[in-house]
């Protein structure tokens, strides 16, 4: 295994005062351009109660979830079905890592920098030499499908870690699931139609840490981006620093406590013909508090090929976006870096039709 040389948190810990360079965003791409703040601020995103999936309000909140998903692309749902107590459980044992354990002892579990998304400790996202660095570091876990999920590779202190890891994980793919069904069901399509074109779930889930930052204003915990896979669904603490892009201006996601980020990814864009587009969205850092979430990333195999629903496309309605092997996708998206949504734009089979439709 690869040692992990020094992630941001080592960097905060000893007290720097100015970012080193290759972490500093090119000034276009900084938080707080005053674009990005002022009109934004009362603006949120959806929050969307679920009542225990309570079928006598089901009609509503399916109406609600279309409206979030073709507006936004991102919403918070509560009355999820997970519990509180294992939200906090899953966020303490991720802080208790970060926090208590020694940089020597985060290093035995450090994820090999040279391949994309492997499972461990790191710091760096894209394999891209050249690339701006997140002021972040992070935790991968490999969870499903249940041939790639191995306990003892994670973290054993705190001691319920891997517990907590693998109970989160199972709950938080029904839910995964559940959702999908609910999107397929709301564009019309089979429940199972989502779930059919990805075949068998691939879940990770990375627990991202970002430390205070001594220069908020020139980085970005995690850099703009659309998520590769699905779905994802993502806790975070009490900090705040999350964004999503709206009509091109940057909306805090404000934590609720209990709530659950749904962030819709790439992959439901194609299948859903772009009727539901994924969001873009970063994380910004802060001078005074480390920040934790962990996002919990539902995607195709690398095997599978995505391409809009066949139900969705008719001779009045094209297919906007090419078939795509989901590997190929990936390595793209790891190699040449998010920037945006560029990844799905390559795939725009005209990209003319968007305006039309
Ligand atoms: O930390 C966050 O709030 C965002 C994380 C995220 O977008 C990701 O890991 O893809
Ligand atoms: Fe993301």
């Amino acid at each position: 295994m690869e040692v992990f040389v020094s992630g941001v948190q080592t960097l905060s810990e000893t007290g720097v005062t100015h970012v080193p360079s290759q972490y500093i965003q090119p000034p276009q791409d900084r938080p707080h351009q005053p674009i990005t703040t002022s009109s934004s601020d009362s603006l949120n995103i959806p929050i969307i109660d679920l009542f225990n999936f309570n079928p006598q309000h089901s009609n509503d909140v399916r109406a609600e979830l279309g409206r979030a998903c073709s507006d936004w692309g991102a919403f918070q749902i509560t009355n999820h079905g997970i519990s509180n107590s294992l939200i906090k459980d899953m966020i303490d044992v991720g802080l208790t890592f970060f926090s208590e354990c020694s940089i020597t002892e985060k290093s035995k579990y450090s994820c090999d920098p040279n391949s994309a998304a492997s499972e461990g400790y790191g710091s760096r996202m894209l394999v891209k030499e050249d690339s701006v660095l997140d002021w972040r570091d992070y935790f991968d876990h490999h969870t499903f499908p249940l041939s790639r999920r191995n306990p003892n590779r994670w973290p054993d202190f705190p001691t319920n870690y891997r517990g907590v890891v693998e109970e989160y994980s199972n709950q938080i793919k029904e839910l995964a699931l559940k959702l999908m069904s609910m999107i397929s069901e709301n564009l019309g399509l089979q429940s199972s139609c989502i779930e059919h074109i990805i075949g068998e779930v691939y879940q990770n889930i990375t627990i991202s840490y970002y430390p205070p930052c001594p220069q908020p204003e020139l980085t970005l915990g995690l850099q703009s981006h659309s998520d590769i896979g699905a779905i994802t669904l993502l806790i975070q603490d009490d900090v705040g620093g999350l964004e999503v892009l709206k009509d091109e201006k940057w909306v805090t996601v404000q934590p609720v406590s209990d709530a659950i980020v749904v962030i819709l990814a790439d992959q439901t864009e194609i299948m859903t013909n772009g009727k539901y587009r994924s969001a873009v969205h970063r994380a910004v850092s802060n001078s005074h508090r480390a920040r934790l979430s962990v996002g919990t990333f539902h995607d195709p195999g690398k095997i599978r090929r995505i391409a809009p629903a066949a139900q969705l496309v008719d001779k009045d309605t094209l297919a906007r976006y090419k078939e795509v092997v989901y590997g190929e996708y990936v390595s793209n998206w790891y190699s040449k870096g998010p920037e945006g949504k560029r990844n799905i734009d390559f795939l725009l089979i005209d990209p003319l039709l968007l305006n039309q439709q």
